[in-house]
């Protein structure tokens, strides 16, 4: 089901928690809502359900009007049919795992042969058909959550919105239930509308990644977008950029730190510029000689730390600059505290942010 959110407003009190959110989803698109908590992504998510008015713009949703606030007009929330999963599952204690999941389609005042039917194909679906007779304390918190997945299935027709889900869950888990969340998204044909603020969430599951920030979208883009070209400042340090830096006191060719930008391509002389790079970017050497090295200085290695895979250090370069460094825990790429050492980086893992 295509979606269209034109112009989306909302305030509560005195604070203007959505902008102006403009964002048209694809029928049978994945689309995550990534950015930290007090963005607006579940105001701008429950405005898509109806359980808040938006006081400004207007949702449409295939060819139904969920909300046209010019107008005054808001479809009830039961009368949209989406499928809503939340972080706490929200699943009737009191029900079995059968009638939760039936709980939506009895509402509709479906006929009891389509409940069952559909009732077993989605226990099925999300694997869980041997548990349909237990009542939720009966089940893991992954197993409530794969009932409420398939209660949201069963409610939605074309639409699925999902909050937070898995945050709730254990490490191992919540991999799983992303792989489980994706393939359901394409068996059921369903669009998905999902919110986190975990980044590699984001990146696993969808096919746009939206980043939100202070009720406005700063950036959208594929997930390899997004992680490898942030346009912004914000969106570069949300996605893990540990350097971003500015041009030094106007010296177009300098950044803070001495470092010394070696392309002409980049585009920073005269515009403020500030670029940004990842610290498992950092070359160790001169990179003289070498093709395409856009940026290169000299300092000295401080705070060498081992975390598992890698090992992260500053490089302190001159006046107060410092660089971030991640290389493999076995290499000894950049040698021990208190070692000078050259460093680089290519022009390829240089972005040039707008903002
Ligand atoms: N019903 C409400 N009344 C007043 N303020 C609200 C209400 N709901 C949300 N807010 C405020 O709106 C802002 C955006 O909240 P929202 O829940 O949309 O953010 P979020 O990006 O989803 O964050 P989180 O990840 O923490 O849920 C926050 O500052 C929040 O305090």
């Amino acid at each position: 089901m295509h979606v269209e959110l034109t112009n989306i407003e909302k305030t509560f009190g005195a604070t203007r928690v959505l902008k102006g959110i403009d964002l048209a989803i694809k029928d049978g698109e994945f689309v995550t809502f990534l950015g930290p908590s007090g963005c607006g992504k579940t105001t701008t998510l429950r405005c898509i359900a109806g359980l808040e008015d938006p006081d400004g713009g207007s949702i449409v949703a295939g060819d139904r009007v969920f909300a046209d606030a010019g107008q005054h007009k808001y479809l009830s929330p039961n009368k949209r049919k989406v499928g809503m999963v939340f972080q706490s599952y929200a699943l009737w204690p009191h029900m079995t795992v059968e009638a939760n999941i039936a709980y939506p389609m009895k509402r509709r005042r479906a006929s009891r042969a389509e409940i069952t039917k559909r009732v077993a194909e989605i226990l099925e679906a999300v694997g869980m058909a041997q548990h349909a007779k237990r009542y939720p304390h009966e089940l893991s918190g992954g197993q409530q959550q794969r009932i409420a997945l398939a209660r949201g299935l069963v409610s939605s027709q074309g639409l699925m919105l999902y909050d937070e889900p898995l945050s709730n869950l254990d490490a191992k888990l919540r991999i799983a239930m992303r792989a489980e969340i994706q393939r359901l998204h394409r068996e059921f044909g369903v669009t998905s509308v999902y919110v986190t603020h975990d980044q590699e969430e984001a990146l696993a599951l969808s096919d746009r990644v939206v980043i939100m920030n202070g009720g406005q979208i700063d950036q959208q883009g594929t997930p390899e977008e997004i992680y490898s070209r942030p346009a912004s400042r914000f969106a570069a340090d949300f996605m893990g950029f540990e350097n971003i830096l500015s041009p030094a006191g106007g010296r177009a060719r300098e950044l803070s730190g001495g470092l010394k930008v070696l392309d002409d391509s980049l585009p920073l002389s005269g515009e403020g510029k500030t670029i940004a790079f990842r610290g498992k970017h950092v070359q160790a050497g001169t990179g003289e000689g070498e093709p395409a090295v856009a940026l290169a200085g000299r300092g000295m290695i401080r705070d060498s730390v081992y975390v598992g895979e890698v090992r992260t250090a500053t490089i302190v370069t001159p006046g107060e600059g410092a660089v971030r460094v991640a290389f493999p825990a076995d290499s000894n790429r950049f040698g021990a505290d208190g070692a000078e050492t050259d460093f680089h980086v290519r022009a390829t893992d240089v972005v040039a942010l707008d903002v």
